[in-house]
């Protein structure tokens, strides 16, 4: 029952301007406006629905979105002022992108917007250029596939043209057009259940009783894949700690780092936990796992996480990894690095992240990267292992990384990583998993070991 009817697309339209004017991150920004109205009772489970169809979509297709006003504005979209920019380009998704709502509905609404945030020639301004598109959708040619693949693809698909040009030039088109497909499902929430507490068939049977839709992930002997769910909060098996969040690609990673009870596990990287209490159950909550991170405020995350779940062999400590070296040389029984990175390869969890990403990034990060793997080695113990993993597909991140590392470090040697998985085992040395082969989160994993 909802209290005061809300207008859900002037709500989306808060939201976009958040996005667009101060940077918010779509996915905070909508959660958070979303709670605090469903707990002022004011939205629908419909609404909800459509605030987040309308802000995901708005947001992702925002240069498609914007060479399509293109076509029917007469001065240049720059100069128009962003409330007014935001509510064409809700208009515009809608009409071209959302057939379950009639072309009629989308005009009249944004102009009715129009009106509440502007004047009256931006209300006509409004209808005109919406109307237009409405009464000539045949103006829209994309360019053509063949002759002109990276802008066809990056507006077709809405992704940035230079990351486009990448992937085509890497991948070819056919893949890459698959990948940008890829990048714009919305992924099942998947869970990691808590093996010091309760099995997965046990935790299976628990959520279903809790109205959670879900199913035995293929990848890993702990992952659950949920199609529905009502809302995480509402669980009490997340309160009581049965299991973690954390995608199918990342519980991967301590399976290959294959920690064993007793030993003395360093995750450089640590925060906010997910693969640290994942390591920590796979030691049985013995041993000890020292999780650092640059940022002090994070590690709280680690220690809340291990927490719910009742882990008491994780320590937490701020420090730059960049100077773990120095600190514990040869200490270590495992080192996990699960390097910061551009995240390339889990665009399809945030609508706005493929539009904060350039070039530069591969250029800045890696030498960080580089600089965390150095150190972070000289922890491993004669004999002992050393992981190096991303949430990326780029391989100056990735294979560049490992290779340039293995180079100057002959006592190292890459393993057979792919036949660590703990499923599907595969003959790759240097893992890379990608969203549209193999339907997880593009990953990069490499397991590495020191001589005895
Ligand atoms: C990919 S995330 C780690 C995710 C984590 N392993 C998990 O599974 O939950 C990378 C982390 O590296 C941290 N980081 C960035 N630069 C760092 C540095 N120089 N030293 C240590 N941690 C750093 C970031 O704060 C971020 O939390």
């Amino acid at each position: 029952m909802t209290a005061k009817k809300i207008d859900a697309r002037e709500v989306a339209l808060k939201i976009i301007n958040e996005v667009e004017t101060n940077g918010a991150y779509a996915n905070i920004a909508l959660a958070k406006e979303i709670n605090r109205r469903t707990a002022q009772g004011q939205l629908s489970d419909q609404d909800r629905r459509f605030i987040t169809e309308l802000v995901y979509g708005t947001v992702k297709a925002g240069a498609t979105l914007d060479w399509l006003l293109g076509l029917y504005l007469n001065r240049s979209l720059t100069k128009v002022a962003p409330v007014i920019r935001n509510i064409l380009r809700l208009g515009i998704y809608q009409l071209f992108f959302l057939e379950k709502v009639p072309a009629s509905a989308a005009c009249n609404q944004s102009v009715e917007l129009a009106k509440k945030y502007g004047h009256a020639g931006t209300v006509k301004f409004v209808n005109g250029v919406l109307r237009n598109a409405a009464r000539n959708p045949e103006k829209v040619v994309y360019p053509d596939r063949d002759s002109q693949p990276v802008k066809y693809l990056a507006l077709k698909y809405f992704h940035p043209e230079w990351l486009v040009e990448r992937w085509v030039e890497r991948l070819g088109v056919t893949d890459c057009e698959a990948l940008c497909q890829t990048n714009n499902t919305i992924p099942p929430l998947s869970l990691r259940t808590n093996t010091i507490k309760i099995n997965r068939d046990r935790l299976l049977q628990r959520l279903a009783g809790e109205g959670v839709a879900c199913q035995a992930s293929a990848w890993t002997p702990e992952g659950i894949v949920c199609q529905e769910h009502p809302g995480l909060g509402t669980l009490a098996s997340l309160q009581e700690g049965l299991f973690q969040v954390q995608d199918e690609s990342s519980m991967l990673v301590a399976h290959i780092l294959d920690p064993k009870p007793g030993e003395f596990i360093i995750d450089a990287c640590g925060a906010p936990g997910g693969k640290t209490t994942h390591i920590a159950a796979l030691m049985n909550n013995t041993g000890k796992i020292l999780s650092t991170d640059i940022y002090e405020h994070k590690l709280a995350l680690i220690r809340e996480n291990a927490a719910r779940l009742a882990l008491t062999n994780i320590e937490t400590r701020a420090l730059d990894a960049v100077n773990l070296g120095s600190m514990f040389p040869l200490k270590a029984d495992r080192v996990l690095v699960d390097a910061p990175c551009s995240g390339l390869g889990v665009l399809r969890r945030k609508p706005d992240s493929r539009w904060r990403k350039s070039p530069e990034i591969l250029r800045d990060l890696p030498k960080l990267q580089a600089a965390i793997l150095v150190s972070a080695a000289q922890c491993v113990k004669p004999g002992g292992v050393l992981v190096y993993s991303t949430c990326t597909t780029e391989p100056e991140e990735n294979q560049d990384i490992v290779g340039d590392f293995l180079r100057a470090h002959p006592d190292f040697s890459l393993e057979p990583t792919g036949q660590y998985l703990p499923a599907q085992k595969r003959p790759d040395k240097l893992l890379q998993l990608w969203p549209h082969t193999d339907s997880i989160d593009g990953f990069f994993i490499a397991r590495i070991a020191r001589q005895q």
